[in-house]
């Protein structure tokens, strides 16, 4: 089975994101919308029964950035100790997942990125590292607090840059469909596989986890995301989630001031297939674009999970009929009571000006150079390009190869023809 992995990016500018929320409470009269992952009520999930996906209410995101921090009420050992703090936390305290009345965030700007799996057989994925973005415009700022959904010229149609169009003499061994392992352009793995995918292979995970606020004091991260410490907990390699969020055009990443966004990796597709549709014929194959998944305004509770030097969770893209998704999986065995990490990598931290507060170290600190966590792992940002050109390699050439077999049998039937 090819895997490729997601890297998480955050492009952002730097944010005052490691401020406490103005409150902490949460109550019955907070807004929370349910929305497809795109906003605009297509997506893809039907079928998927516990999927939640939440719009923020505008007016509660604004009135909790205004008011001033109130006391908390539960205090959490801070840092190393987040499973007997998360095991501590009152009801008060804990958002269960599955009552979206009672979710709420904190007004945070910022860009993420994902591990990628490719279609590539064997394909290991990495993505290149984020460009520095300038500093926002004050529309650009103005645009990034706006309450309203984005602009929908902002926001590619649902079916664009996720359902990618594979190309389609990438066959036999170089292509699967990670859930009935068909080719994706022979046409029998459709849309489907990937509801089957996300059913068959993600565990329930909102029934095992809560949101709620990380420990106050030196290593305060906002909120985070525990396992409940009633539930069984996951084992290593359990599909926990999708990152999900509004998927935005190329480029949009740069002049948003957003914390949330995740860093699809682009994949190998035949030139003029745009957003899955083909628009052109052409001989030409290119690496799609990557793709930006922000989850500042739509989104599920993935976009809560905070990130640590030695994570818990990993993120990865994975190819299911034509969709392409940003997932989250447990690297090892996360035990009731735990909080999910994932890496964001030192771009995230060093873009924003922030140090880690993650437990791994008892004083905020940055985190390892230029690194990506990836397959269990740190791995060299430039490493793993490199990797994953060479992965790429024989693919593209034997693109190639095809490419000239083809357009060589066309000549001839051409010269036959005109004989003739
Ligand atoms: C994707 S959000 C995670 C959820 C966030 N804690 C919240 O309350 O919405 C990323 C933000 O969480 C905070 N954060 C997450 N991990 C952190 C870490 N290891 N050190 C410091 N801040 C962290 C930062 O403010 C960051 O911008």
């Amino acid at each position: 089975m090819p895997k490729t992995r997601a890297t998480k990016k955050f492009l952002s500018p730097p944010s005052s994101s490691g401020s406490p929320p103005a409150s902490d409470k949460f109550d019955a009269s907070d807004k929370f919308e349910a929305f497809d992952w795109t906003g605009q009520n297509r997506f893809i999930v039907p079928g998927v029964t516990r999927i939640q996906t939440y719009r923020v209410d505008p007016s509660r995101w604004t009135h909790l950035t205004s008011k001033p921090s109130s006391s908390l009420p539960v205090s959490h050992s801070s840092g190393s100790d987040e499973s007997s703090s998360s095991s501590s936390s009152s009801d008060n305290d804990a958002m269960d997942i599955d009552s979206p009345t009672r979710m709420t965030t904190r007004s945070m700007t910022h860009n993420g990125g994902a591990h990628t799996r490719t279609n590539v057989k064997g394909g290991k994925r990495s993505a290149p590292p984020p460009p520095t973005n300038p500093r926002p415009t004050k529309r650009q700022r103005t645009a990034a607090s706006d309450e309203t959904p984005s602009d929908s010229s902002d926001i590619l149609p649902p079916e664009a840059l996720p359902i990618m169009q594979l190309p389609r003499n990438l066959k036999g061994a170089d292509v699967f469909c990670l859930n009935c392992g068909r080719t994706p352009s022979s046409g029998k793995c459709n849309i489907n596989c990937y509801r089957e995918f996300r059913n068959t292979h993600f565990v329930p995970a909102e029934s095992k986890i809560h949101i709620r606020r990380t420990a106050p004091g030196t290593h305060y991260t906002g909120l985070g995301v525990y396992v409940n410490s009633d539930s069984t907990g996951f084992r290593e390699g359990d599909y926990l989630g999708e990152y999900l969020g509004v998927i935005l055009p190329p480029g949009a990443h740069e002049t948003l001031e957003s914390d949330y966004v995740f860093t699809l990796d682009g994949v190998i597709r035949q030139k003029g297939d745009e957003g899955g549709r083909r628009v052109t014929r052409s001989s030409h194959h290119e690496v799609a674009p990557e793709v930006y998944i922000d989850a500042a305004k739509y989104g599920n509770w993935t976009r809560f999970v905070n990130s640590a030097c030695s994570p818990n969770v990993e993120a990865l893209t994975e190819q299911a009929g034509r969709v392409r998704m940003v997932v989250y999986r447990a690297v090892r065995a996360i035990r009731p009571g735990e909080q999910l990490f994932v890496y964001y990598g030192k771009g995230y931290f060093t873009a924003r000006r922030l140090k880690c507060l993650c437990p791994d170290d008892s004083e905020p600190h940055t985190p390892p150079e230029d690194t990506i966590y990836v397959g269990g792992k740190y791995s060299n940002v430039d490493d793993q390009i490199a990797s994953t050109m060479q992965e790429l390699r024989p693919a593209l050439e034997r693109l190639k190869r095809q490419e000239k077999q083809e357009r060589e049998r066309r000549e001839r039937r051409m010269r036959r023809h005109r004989r003739k």
